[in-house]
């Protein structure tokens, strides 16, 4: 089982991620599409992305175009280098890397 990270090691990665903030055991994130399309399209992308990798993000489409994203090891009941590398690939799916 993955082991959940300090909240200094937590932090000192998020700080290399934009936007991206610790609260109440997960890891997340909101973006502002160009309206609810995209915000559809990029939550189906991350969902393949995180099917593939077997580990699973709550998606939240909302306010017409916002997409929140929340990781957190459901397993391990907080947040391990699984959620912060899918995270880091969320970044560069995101700026097309
Ligand atoms: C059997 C399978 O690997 C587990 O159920 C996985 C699936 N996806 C998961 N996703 C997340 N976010 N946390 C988990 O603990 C988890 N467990």
């Amino acid at each position: 089982m993955p082991e959940l990270l300090s909240q200094d090691t937590i932090e000192n990665r998020l700080a290399e991620l934009e936007d991206w903030h610790y609260r109440d055991s997960a890891v997340h994130k909101t973006w502002k599409l160009k309206g609810f399309l995209t915000a559809m399209s990029f939550a189906n992308a991350i969902a393949h992305l995180a099917n593939e990798a077997d580990h699973h993000p709550d998606l939240s489409v909302h306010d017409y175009n916002r997409l929140t994203v929340r990781i957190t090891t459901h397993s391990a009941g907080g947040v391990t280098e699984n959620d912060l590398s899918m995270a880091e690939r969320i970044e560069r799916l995101r700026h097309g890397g």
